[in-house]
């Protein structure tokens, strides 16, 4: 059996060599002629999955290492008999800790506290979710905004937009892109929403570029009402705006997700789906893969203010590290997508032990997912 695989998947080979040939190939653009003799085919977001790639090739299981699904046809895979899986959550805590990492350096920049803003949190799935907890930890005050879910009738108070654009300090999207139908997000927010968002707010992109219409963006942020932008996804990749670029206080390649963690939980996710789709089922613990990470152990005293928070997450990611290397290199042929293959190892707030001599500074910390004890 032959299985294709993403290069930029890390554990990939190692892992579905278990299960058969192994040939690692670049994802955009996927070579074709390796897909004459490939039985599985597993990618990441920058792989269009359709009939035009498929048709006539003998792949009977797509596998796709990432939460957003938006580059697979899986109407068309469904009609074609061939199975798929994606990774729901594998990257959610990492998207979770960009946000964090953006706002506190914006906090820092501006002069102001966190708890005293309100977020408006637009898709309230797996990051968004996650990211509600962490805020709610912290003492912020968010909004939510989930239109399916509301309509399921979830547990949860849930807003319309409208509400969130007009209340929330800080708007942080993390909806999948939908083209069309009930919860469309494409272009949700437009030049509409903008020109109805009220000066000093913050918005954040790190979903899929298309969420927002970059265009009426880079109109918004030209004009004269105080607004600020983090944007780690753009309307196109990997060609985004350069003039929209120098606009964002924090710009970065589609690397939210990109803690080592979340692209190891995409792998280990569709290696288990199709280890069960070919009646070999096989589980893989997370830690069995994973190397010690840089910073184990650290000691943190007395009471927990943001400034400090700031420091602490900053020793495990900081969002500027992905920032500058983007500014540097934008606009040259090739480049955005190697900031990503090359993309130097980035670890989860959980990887670094924190002993506190103050017991509820070890709570937040725990809430915020650090590993966190009370000496
Ligand atoms: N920048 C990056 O590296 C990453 C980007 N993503 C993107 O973020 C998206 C969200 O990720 P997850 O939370 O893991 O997905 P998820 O599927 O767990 O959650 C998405 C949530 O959005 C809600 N939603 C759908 N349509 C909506 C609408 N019109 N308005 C408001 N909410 C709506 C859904 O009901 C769901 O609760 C993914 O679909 C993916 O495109 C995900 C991971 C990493
Ligand atoms: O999981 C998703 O959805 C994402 O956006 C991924 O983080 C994107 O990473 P690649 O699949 O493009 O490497």
């Amino acid at each position: 059996m032959k299985i294709l695989v993403d290069e930029n998947m890390p554990y990939a080979v190692e892992l579905f060599s278990r299960l058969g040939n192994v040939q690692a190939v670049p994802g955009r653009p996927i070579p074709q002629d390796a897909l004459n003799d490939a039985d599985a085919l597993m990618v990441r977001s920058v792989t269009k999955v359709n009939e035009s790639l498929l048709a006539g090739k003998p792949v009977k299981f797509v596998g796709t290492a990432t939460a957003g699904t938006d580059h697979v046809d899986d109407a068309w895979l469904a009609s074609a008999g061939i199975g798929f899986s994606a990774a729901p959550g594998c990257n959610a805590i990492a998207v979770v800790e960009y946000v964090f990492s953006s706002l506190l350096i914006l906090a820092q920049r501006d002069g102001f506290q966190l708890r005293d803003k309100t977020v408006g949190i637009i898709g309230v799935g797996n990051v968004g979710s996650r990211l509600n907890a962490r805020l709610e930890a912290l003492g912020v005050r968010t909004l939510l905004c989930d239109p399916p879910r509301a309509d399921r009738g979830d547990a949860g108070e849930f807003w319309p937009l409208d509400k969130l654009v007009a209340e929330a300090d800080i708007l942080t999207f993390h909806t999948p892109l939908n083209m069309s139908g009930p919860y469309a997000t494409h272009h949700l927010v437009d030049a509409d929403l903008l020109a109805r968002l009220p000066a000093d707010r913050i918005l954040i992109n790190a979903c899929r570029g298309e969420v927002v219409d970059n265009a009426a963006l880079l109109d918004a942020l030209s004009g004269n009402k105080k607004l600020t932008a983090v944007l780690d996804v753009w309307e196109p990749e990997p060609d985004l705006s350069l003039a929209l670029l120098e606009k964002v206080a924090i710009g970065t390649a589609h690397i939210a997700g990109y803690s080592l963690e979340g692209k190891a939980r995409g792998t280990t996710q569709v290696f288990e789906a199709f280890s069960q789709f070919i009646g070999q089922p096989q589980t893989v613990p997370l830690d069995s893969l994973l190397p010690a990470p840089e910073f184990a152990e650290v000691t943190l005293s007395g009471a927990l203010s943001e400034a400090k928070l700031l420091r602490l997450i900053h020793l495990v990611y900081d969002v500027r590290r992905d920032d500058r290397p983007l500014r540097r290199v934008a606009g040259k042929p090739g480049e955005f997508d190697k900031l990503r293959k090359f993309y130097e190892e980035r670890r989860e707030w959980s990887s670094l032990r924190v002993i506190c001599d103050d017991a509820t500074t070890a709570d937040v910390l725990k809430k915020l997912g650090f590993n966190s004890q009370l000496k």
